[in-house]
C-alpha cells in the first residue's frame, strides 16, 4: 500500500485534507495525536518531559498540560530543540509501527501520513509521495490566531518554530494550495486523488 506524507505549515490546512482523504479511501496516521499518544502519564517521553520542564506544566490530573508546555517552548527555542530531542525519536519508531500496522490490515486504498513536521523530522523518506499544503503567510496567520485564539505574537512564533515554505518546497511532489475557500481545496485533492488512486 501506498503511503502519502502530507505537510504544511501550522493551520494550513492539513486535517482539513486528511479528512477529505479519508472520506475518499484512505487511512490517515495523524503525527500530532500520536505525538499527544507517547507522552500521557507514565510513559519515558511523560517523565522525560517532567524531569525537565519540571511539575509546573502539569494539570490537576497529573497528566501534561500542553497548553502551557506549548507556550513555554514556542517562546524558547532551546526549550523546543530539548522537548523535540525527547519526543521525536518515540514519535517516529511509532508511526513507522502504524505505517506497518495499516500495511498489514491492507483494508484502504492509501495510507495517508499528516504531519507538520514530516520535513523536519526526515519522515519524507518514509512516505511515496509528499503533498504538500501551502496557504499565503496573511491567511495563515490568521487562521492560527482565530483557531488557537492566539495574539499576533504568539502565532508569528509558531510559524517561525517550523521551516519556511520555500524550503519545504524543494521536497514536495505536489502542492495543494489552500488560501482560497474549501471547494477550491477540494478540486485539487480530487484531482490528485484520482491520479493516485486510480
Ligand atoms: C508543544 C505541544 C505540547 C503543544 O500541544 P498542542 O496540543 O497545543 O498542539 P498540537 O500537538 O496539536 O500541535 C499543533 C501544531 O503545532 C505545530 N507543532 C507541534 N509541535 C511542533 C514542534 N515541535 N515544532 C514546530 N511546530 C510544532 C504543528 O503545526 C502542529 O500541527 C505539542 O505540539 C508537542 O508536544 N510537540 C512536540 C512533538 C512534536 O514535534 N509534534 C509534532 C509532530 S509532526
Ligand atoms: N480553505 C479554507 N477556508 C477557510 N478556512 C479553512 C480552510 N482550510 C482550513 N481552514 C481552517 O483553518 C484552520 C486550520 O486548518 P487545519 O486545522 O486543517 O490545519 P492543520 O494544517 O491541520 O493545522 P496544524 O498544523 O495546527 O495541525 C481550521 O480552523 C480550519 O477550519
Amino acid at each position: 500500500m501506498q503511503v502519502i506524507g502530507l505537510t504544511g505549515g501550522i493551520a494550513s490546512g492539513k486535517s482539513t485534507v486528511s479528512k477529505l482523504l479519508k472520506k475518499m479511501g484512505a487511512v490517515v496516521i495523524d503525527a500530532d495525536i500520536v505525538s499527544r499518544e507517547i507522552m500521557v502519564k507514565g510513559t519515558e517521553a511523560y517523565n522525560r518531559i517532567v524531569e525537565y520542564f519540571g511539575k509546573e506544566i502539569l494539570k490537576e490530573d497529573g497528566e501534561i498540560d500542553r497548553k502551557k508546555l506549548g507556550n513555554i517552548v514556542f517562546a524558547d527555542r532551546k526549550k523546543l530543540k530539548k522537548l523535540n530531542e525527547i519526543t521525536h525519536p518515540i514519535i517516529i519508531e511509532r508511526i513507522k509501527e502504524k505505517i506497518e500496522e495499516e500495511r498489514k490490515k491492507n483494508q484502504q486504498k492509501a495510507i495517508v501520513l499528516d504531519a507538520a513536521l514530516l520535513i523536519e523530522m526526515k519522515l519524507y523518506k518514509m512516505v511515496d509521495e509528499v503533498w504538500l499544503v501551502v496557504v499565503d503567510s496573511k491567511t495563515q496567520i490568521k487562521r492560527v490566531m482565530e483557531r488557537d485564539k492566539l495574539s499576533y505574537k504568539d502565532a508569528i512564533n509558531r510559524i517561525k518554530s517550523q521551516m519556511p515554505l520555500d524550503e519545504k518546497m524543494k521536497y514536495a511532489d505536489f502542492i495543494i494550495n489552500n488560501s482560497k475557500d474549501f471547494k477550491a481545496m477540494e478540486k485539487q485533492v480530487t484531482l490528485f486523488w484520482e491520479r493516485f488512486a486510480t
